[in-house]
C-alpha cells in the first residue's frame, strides 16, 4: 500500500491545442489540408511557408474563426487564447487612443491595461493616438493587448511585419519574456527564417500542406525546406552547420570539418 502522503506523479495534461488532419476548402480548392499540429504550454512553434501557403488560414481554423472542410482541431476546455491578427480592421481616420484600442472588445480597469503594457515596454504610449505610433510601438500595443486576459496560448501572425530588423530581434525576445512569464504556449507566423531558426522551439513550414516539422536544426537541413524556400535556406542551413562544438585552430586557419564558413 502506498503511504499516504506520497505524491502521485501528475498526469501529463497534453497539449493546449491539437490540430489533425485539417483541411480547408474554399471557392472549389483546398488552401490547407491535412495539417497536423500541437502547441504545448511553454512552447513557441512557429509556422512558416511562401506567401499565400495558408499560414493565417491554419491559425484562424485553429482559432475557430474558419471552420475546417477535414479534420479536427481539440482546445483544452476552457483554454484562454490571445491574438494578435495579421490585420486590423482599424478605421484610421478616426481618433484612436491606445487605452481604447485596448478596450475595444471589452472594458478594462485602467491598471490592467497599463500593467500588460508596461510588460510589452510601452506603458507610456497609454494616451497616445494609434495613428501615431511607429510599426514597432503598434505591434508591441497588440501584443499588450492579446495579454490582456493573461492567455494560455497567444496567437501571433506576423508580429515583426513594419519592424526594422533591430526590432525584430527586440521582439522576438518579448515574445521569448511572455512565454516565460505566462508560461503560456506561443504559435506565431513569421517570415523571418533567420530569426525564427534561433527562437523557435518547433517550426512547421506549410505549403498548402505541412512540407516539413521539426526543431529547427532538423528543418533547416530538410530537403523540403531548401526547396521551399530556395537560396535564402541556404545561409539558414550554413548558420546551423557552423556549430561550435569544436575549437579553432588560428595557426592553421579555420577547420573545415564542417563545411560552414
Ligand atoms: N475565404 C477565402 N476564399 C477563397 N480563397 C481564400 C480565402 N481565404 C484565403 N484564401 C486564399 O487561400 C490562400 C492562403 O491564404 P492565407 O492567407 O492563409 O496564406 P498565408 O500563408 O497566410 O499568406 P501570406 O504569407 O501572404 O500572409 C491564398 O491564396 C488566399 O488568397
Amino acid at each position: 500500500m502506498l503511504p499516504t502522503n506520497q505524491t502521485q506523479p501528475a498526469r501529463a495534461a497534453g497539449p493546449l491545442v491539437r490540430a489533425s488532419g485539417l483541411g480547408v476548402e474554399r471557392g472549389g480548392r483546398f488552401i490547407v489540408r491535412d495539417i497536423d499540429l500541437t502547441v504545448s504550454e511553454g512552447e513557441v512553434v512557429t509556422l512558416l511557408g511562401p506567401n499565400g501557403g495558408g499560414k493565417t488560414t491554419t491559425l484562424r481554423a485553429i482559432l475557430q474563426i474558419v471552420k475546417p472542410t477535414l479534420g479536427t482541431v481539440e482546445r483544452r476546455p476552457g483554454l484562454r487564447v490571445g491574438y494578435v491578427p495579421q490585420r486590423l480592421a482599424i478605421d484610421w481616420t478616426l481618433p484612436l487612443s491606445v487605452k481604447r484600442l485596448m478596450t475595444l472588445t471589452g472594458s478594462q480597469p485602467r491598471e490592467r491595461i497599463e500593467a500588460a503594457l508596461a510588460e510589452t515596454g510601452v506603458a507610456h504610449l497609454v494616451d497616445r493616438p494609434v495613428q501615431a505610433l511607429s510599426g514597432g510601438e503598434f505591434q508591441r500595443v497588440l501584443i499588450a493587448r492579446a495579454i490582456l486576459n493573461r492567455p494560455q496560448l497567444l496567437v501571433l501572425d506576423e508580429p515583426v511585419q513594419g519592424v526594422d530588423f533591430a526590432g525584430e530581434i527586440a521582439l522576438y525576445e518579448l515574445i521569448g519574456t511572455i512565454r516565460d512569464k505566462l508560461g503560456c504556449g506561443i504559435l506565431l507566423v513569421s517570415h523571418d527564417l533567420h530569426l525564427v531558426m534561433a527562437r523557435t522551439d518547433r517550426v512547421i513550414c506549410i505549403n498548402t500542406h505541412v512540407c516539413c516539422a521539426g526543431a529547427p536544426r532538423d528543418v533547416a537541413r530538410d530537403p523540403a525546406y531548401t526547396a521551399l524556400f530556395g537560396p535564402r535556406a541556404a545561409e539558414v542551413v550554413a548558420v546551423y552547420r557552423h556549430e561550435h562544438d569544436h575549437v579553432h585552430d588560428e595557426a592553421h586557419g579555420p577547420l573545415h570539418d564542417h563545411g560552414g564558413h
